[in-house]
């Protein structure tokens, strides 16, 4: 059984724990699975068939040991298939603001989406408590009406890791930026 290696850069937890969700699922599929935390092990490792990568965002942007993670592997990323997910707060903001922060373009993660050309990169919400926030981002963040909260979608996240369970192992004809 080849080996897919899931890895995750995180600040507070949540998109470590997505990543742990996508490997447990990945392993209930069949697949063989490592998970792997960037900020501690800032090479990717030989052996696997293929690649979930995913970062937490702050400010617009992957944490910077993921961002150079990509820059640094990106010739032993090509060389696999790869699918890219970013945790965020788009279900954090209020209802008017949300759909078009779903879909509004982060240039530099578009940017690492362009370098790896991923079978897909797909958008999680994830977890924004008052204290990961200063006082003035809790100012910011109360007058734009954005609530506080866990909104990881368990659901979505299986349905994602259970679409790549079935495309390891496919020919990567279907290799392309498919960002959802
Ligand atoms: C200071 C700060 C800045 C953030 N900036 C963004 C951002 O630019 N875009 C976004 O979608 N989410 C942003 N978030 C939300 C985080 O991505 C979200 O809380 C995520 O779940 C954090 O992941 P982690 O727990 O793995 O660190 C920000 C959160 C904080 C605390």
């Amino acid at each position: 059984m080849s080996l897919v290696r899931v890895l995750y850069a995180s600040e507070h937890g949540s998109t470590e724990d997505i990543a742990r969700r996508i490997a447990a699922r990945l392993a209930a599929h069949g697949h063989r699975t490592e998970v792997g935390d960037i900020k501690v092990s800032p090479r990717l490792e030989p052996g696997s068939a293929a690649v979930v990568l995913g970062s937490a965002v702050y400010g617009g942007a992957w944490l910077p040991p993921a961002e150079a993670f990509v820059r640094r592997e990106v010739a032993a990323l090509g060389a696999q298939p790869v699918w890219m997910f970013s945790v965020g707060l788009t279900a954090a903001l209020p209802k008017p603001l949300r759909s078009l922060a779903a879909r509004s373009e982060q240039p530099r993660i578009s940017r690492l989406v362009e370098l790896l050309r991923p079978r897909a990169h797909h958008r999680f919400s994830g977890v924004i408590r008052p204290e990961h926030l200063g006082r003035k981002g809790r100012v910011i963040f109360r007058l734009l009406f954005c609530r506080y909260g866990d909104f990881r979608n368990w659901a979505e996240i299986d349905a994602w890791a259970d679409r790549i369970a079935r495309e390891v192992g496919v020919p990567g004809g279907v290799r392309g930026p498919g960002a959802s």
